[in-house]
């Protein structure tokens, strides 16, 4: 049967230059749109393993929708070309795990923004729709962290709920180098909306808000460098699987709103294909059902991961460090993050459906089965030899 848009009307198959394609979003909606769409995906990275399963072997019933194009679109002429043959740029690619941002703060500013630019540039020139992936992180802190620590008003959504329309984007100090990114990314979020007020580029900027789920970062030691830093599912899996205690940084207070990646691909299927609907918007895409502060997320995760991997959590499952020892100079922290669903929900109908428990089940099922084994082997390694 073919597939409708929302208001009814039958959607052609598109030709979509995925840039950042090998990446955790990424290979989620490769998955997504090989599986359920007919569109083709023209996969541009540096890396494919996140993708691997979906390019081989060729008997895959989608074989020929996919192909692989290994590129630094840093300095790869090619892009511009890809760009032109496709009727969609979704552009993915950047550095975006927090240890990065204040020790490789040039290399995050300028994946962030001066790399997304040709992109920009090439989708403009030539007319052809992008959508972009921002962050919550733009919001930076809430208006409610600068009340003094009692005032009622902390309790009121006013302060600190996030708003695509209203929310001013409020920032550290130029010292505090965490913000390298936020900044970054609110600049190419600015520059894409003026393409659009001044030379009509039809564009959609996307808002993620912690989506979580498979194939997220990498294991430091098994998939990934052993001294690298995942954003926080990896770094805590990483300590469930080596019963370590889970880190908790300036003592876990910062909250986050934790969407499972599933129920936020859902959403950019409707922005693709429901262009009508979706150019010219910013999309907050998170579940503001699902707060939890770090300390109760490593909480949770300890329980959850002794349920899957049937194994009783250690004696003290987290332990408290600083975030100069974590993180180095110049970190800071979002203090609270609660998407406004208003304008998601008005133009395309979306709502997040899965629980934190239940994503975290699935979640850590997936992490206990891929990674249980090989961590074993490589704590045994060095008493063996
Ligand atoms: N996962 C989240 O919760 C989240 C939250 C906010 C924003 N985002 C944004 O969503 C996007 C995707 O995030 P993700 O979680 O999938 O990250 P990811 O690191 O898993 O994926 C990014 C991909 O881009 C590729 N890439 C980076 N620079 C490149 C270059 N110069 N040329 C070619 N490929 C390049 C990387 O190899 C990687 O595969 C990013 O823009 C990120 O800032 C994600
Ligand atoms: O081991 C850890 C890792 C992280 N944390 C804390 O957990 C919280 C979440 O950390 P994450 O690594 O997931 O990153 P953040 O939520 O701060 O930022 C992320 O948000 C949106 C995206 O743009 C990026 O993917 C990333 O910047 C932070 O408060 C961090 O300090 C720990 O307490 N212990």
């Amino acid at each position: 049967m073919a597939r409708v848009d929302l208001d009814g009307n039958t959607i052609k198959p598109m030709t979509i230059c995925m840039i950042g394609a090998g990446g955790f979003i990424g290979s989620h909606l490769c998955e997504k749109l090989m599986t359920e769409t007919q569109h083709t995906v023209l996969a541009v990275d540096v890396y494919n393993d996140k993708i691997k399963h979906l390019l081989e072997p060729d008997s895959l019933p989608w074989n020929g929708r996919i192909q692989f194009h290994r590129l630094n679109i840093k300095n790869d002429s090619r892009l511009e070309g890809l760009i032109k043959c496709s009727d969609l740029t979704i552009n993915l690619a950047a550095i975006c795990t927090p240890a990065d941002y204040n020790t490789r703060p040039l290399d995050t500013i300028y994946s962030n923004f001066i790399d997304a630019l040709p992109v920009v540039k090439y989708c403009s020139e030539n007319n052809k729709r992008l959508i972009h992936f921002s962050t919550c992180e733009v919001y930076g802190k809430t208006i409610g962290s600068f009340l003094p620590k009692d005032s009622p008003l902390r309790q009121d959504p006013a302060y600190y709920i996030l708003k695509e329309d209203t929310s001013p984007c409020i920032f550290g100090s130029v010292e505090k180098q965490r913000w390298s990114y936020a900044c970054a990314k609110q600049l190419i979020e600015r520059l894409i909306y003026a393409e659009g007020a001044e030379n009509g580029l039809e564009f959609t900027i996307v808002r993620p808000f912690n989506w979580i789920g498979p194939r997220m970062d990498f294991i430091p030691g098994i998939d990934g460098p052993s001294e690298g830093v995942p954003r926080v599912l990896a770094c805590f899996s990483n300590n469930l699987l080596r019963r370590e205690p889970l880190k908790l940084v300036d003592g876990g207070e910062s909250q986050r709103t934790f969407i499972y990646i599933k129920d936020a691909i859902e959403a950019v299927l409707l922005m693709i294909e429901n262009p009508a609907r979706a150019s010219g918007h910013i999309f907050n895409v998170g579940n503001p059902n699902n707060e939890v502060t770090v300390r109760q997320l490593a909480e949770m995760m300890t329980q959850v991961y002794s349920k899957v991997s049937g194994e009783e959590a250690i004696e003290s499952p987290t332990i408290d460090v600083s975030s100069k020892e974590f993180y180095g100079e110049g970190y800071d922290d979002s203090d609270k993050r609660i998407p406004d669903m208003t304008i998601i929900n008005k133009q395309l109908g979306w709502n997040p459906k899965t629980s934190l428990w239940d994503l975290l089940e699935s979640t850590l099922t997936y992490q206990h089965r891929t990674y249980a084994e090989a961590i074993k082997q490589a704590i045994a390694k060095p008493s063996a030899n």
